[in-house]
């Protein structure tokens, strides 16, 4: 058996449900050897983010350095990206490589509290997505991007669209957890749209799902499948870890890495 390997690039989340602990969480169960990067450190939990420490760059460089030149990955995402100095290694050292790129553009966790830079977006904008394979921006963070409102499903085909077309995206997926109605996320992959729809869960046990998604999509991507087959995966993986999200700690709990595996079981509101 021939193992695929697979990089995130992003900042910690010492209570589980978020960042590399999830990345890591999501590589292993799609059977993916996992590694990491970190960025920041970033004391969190699911009642918010207390308090965040940058790594130096030359030390982030260091464990880029350390990881690449000797198990070279199959597949690699990026989260929390907090500077424009991140940014700008992370760039330069992607872009003469030809390992596919998932890009989760972590702007503000879901407490609020803002994990990127304002003025990072437009180095983001401009390094970074005109690298990557796939960009898989929520709607506050799609609206950011490319400077227009997002309400409505023809508002994320446009901005996927946008995405790929303007700023140099392969691919790009709006997910569709701020909507209302159906989840339902649009990937644009540069000639088609496709639908990824499924009912909405009345959970707020969602920390950490956009991590989740981007990094099994990064891991199926690892293991060679098409853009189209590796976003189904996701979804597929976050519906299920959704359904069966964790009541941990005092807020917003954690998404369940083994959800796929519970399938028709009762979730934890007993449904
Ligand atoms: N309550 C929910 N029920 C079912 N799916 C959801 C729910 N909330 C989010 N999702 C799905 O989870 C994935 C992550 O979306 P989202 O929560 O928008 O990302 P982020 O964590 O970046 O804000 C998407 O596929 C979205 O459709
Ligand atoms: C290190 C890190 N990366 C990403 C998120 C976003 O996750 P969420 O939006 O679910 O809080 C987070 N809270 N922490």
């Amino acid at each position: 058996m021939t193992i695929k390997s697979a990089l995130t690039i992003a900042g910690t989340d010492p209570s589980g449900g978020a960042g590399i602990q999830a990345d890591l969480k999501a590589f292993q169960e799609r059977e993916v050897y996992g590694m990491s990067v970190i960025t920041s450190v970033v004391a969190q939990n699911t009642l918010g983010v207390q308090q965040v420490e940058h790594l130096s760059i030359p030390f982030i460089e260091q464990q880029f350095d350390a990881v690449w030149n000797d198990i070279k990955p199959d597949a690699v995402k990026t989260g929390m990206i907090a500077t424009i100095e991140m940014m700008e290694l992370i760039a330069g050292k992607l872009e003469n490589t030809d390992v596919p790129y998932v890009i989760d553009p972590v702007m503000v966790a879901k407490s609020g509290h803002s994990l990127m830079e304002e003025k990072s977006r437009e180095v983001i904008r401009n390094m970074l997505i005109p690298l990557s394979t796939v960009v898989t921006p929520n709607v506050p963070e799609a609206e950011l991007l490319v400077g227009f409102t997002i309400k409505t499903l023809e508002d994320a085909e446009k901005a996927a669209k946008v995405i790929v077309k303007e700023l140099g995206a392969k691919a790009a997926v709006v997910k569709g957890g701020h909507l209302e109605g159906e989840a339902k996320d649009v990937l644009y992959d540069g000639n088609d749209y496709t639908y990824l729809t499924s009912e909405r869960f009345p959970t707020h046990h969602t920390h950490g799902t956009g991590c989740t998604f981007s990094a099994v999509i990064t891991a199926e991507l690892a293991k060679g499948k098409t853009i189209k087959q590796a976003v189904e995966a996701g979804k597929k993986f976050i519906t299920d870890a959704i359904k069966y999200s964790l009541k941990l700690g005092n807020g917003n709990g954690p998404t369940n890495h083994w959800g796929h595996r519970l399938q028709g079981l009762p979730n934890q509101e007993g449904k």
